[in-house]
């Protein structure tokens, strides 16, 4: 019988064997660490992976990650033959959505400013500008950055993408590769950064890139914390070449107790929420992929390994 392994939280996997019992009943759906006969398990799903797992499992043909990003995934214990899947899932996509609205919402609408303001007692306007008038720009232009796009339309903003390739998305001016990058910066009054991390895209967010956005820009970075040079963005934040930052990732995860990103009062910091694996939906698309598999299709989501997304 076909085998597949979970590893991770226990509730979503009890959860997920009962779904998978219901919906995929030719599929043995086991969680780690019962492993039973591990020569059977040929597909894996997991959040992150540990040398025993892997070296636990010599018939892996393929790794689900639990997550949209699979940087958190340690590749380099993975044979080069074992295909490797991103989660696409309708929560993920809606959550980080909403998250990237509300972020650029509240940066719009000068809330740091304000929240600010109110701690100290002052009662000071601003000129309110429209949306039309304010310009958001996406570094990375995948499904999340698409999902985000979408539900920012409605507010009129000016959208913006750059991604390594260029897409054609419409209704967004987009820019493509090194070329492409500084005329992009140059005009995003709001960056949000959702790149895969690669070791072309660690560090990104640096003081270099932070100087190529307008004066008094804000950004967002709901990606990961590896992109984010922490000491450049305190510099451009204490300087003014940057207003604000909304940092819904970090590094490490969880930020030790003292780093300044707690403190600062131009940083609003969530943990890791923005985008959320539902353990509800996701099981669907986990099926899903693997009915595609089983039928000899490619899979939703399938990583370039060379590439690293
Ligand atoms: O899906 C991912 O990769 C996440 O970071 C979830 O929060």
């Amino acid at each position: 019988m076909t085998s597949i392994l979970h590893c991770g939280d226990e509730e979503r996997g009890t959860l997920w064997r009962d779904i998978f019992a219901r919906e995929m009943p030719e599929v043995d759906f086991r969680c780690w660490p019962d492993l039973g006969d591990a020569k059977e398990i040929r597909f894996l799903v997991a959040w992150t992976l540990t040398p025993e797992l892997i070296a636990s499992l010599p018939n892996l043909e393929v790794l689900f990650s639990i997550g949209a990003g699979v940087d958190q995934l340690d590749l380099s214990l993975v044979p080069p033959h074992v295909r490797v899947v991103r989660m696409i899932e309708p929560g993920i996509t809606v959550t980080m959505a909403q998250y990237i609205v509300m972020a650029a919402l509240a940066l719009h609408r000068d809330l740091p400013f304000y929240l600010a303001e109110q701690r100290a007692g002052r009662w000071t306007q601003r000129d309110v500008l429209l949306c039309s008038e304010r310009t958001v720009g996406f570094l990375g232009l995948g499904e999340l950055a698409r999902a985000s796009i979408q539900a920012l339309r409605p507010l009129s903003f000016n959208l913006l993408g750059w991604s390594r390739c260029g897409a054609d998305i419409e209704g967004v001016e987009t820019y493509a590769g090194p070329d492409g990058l500084d005329p992009f910066l140059a005009r995003c009054e709001i960056l949000v950064c959702l790149l895969p991390l690669t070791e072309e895209t660690r560090g990104i967010l640096c003081r270099k890139l932070f100087d190529r956005l307008p004066h008094g820009a804000a950004i967002i970075n709901a990606a990961r914390g590896g992109h984010l040079i922490a000491e450049d963005l305190c510099a451009a934040l204490d300087e003014g070449q940057l207003s604000a930052a909304f940092l819904d990732v970090a590094s490490p995860e969880p930020l030790p107790q003292g780093h300044p990103f707690y403190s600062h009062p131009a940083i609003f910091l969530t943990p890791h929420i923005a985008g959320v694996t539902r353990r509800e939906t996701a099981v669907h698309s986990l099926i899903a992929n693997l009915r595609r598999v089983l039928a000899g299709e490619e899979p939703d989501g399938e990583v370039d390994r060379a590439r690293g997304y």
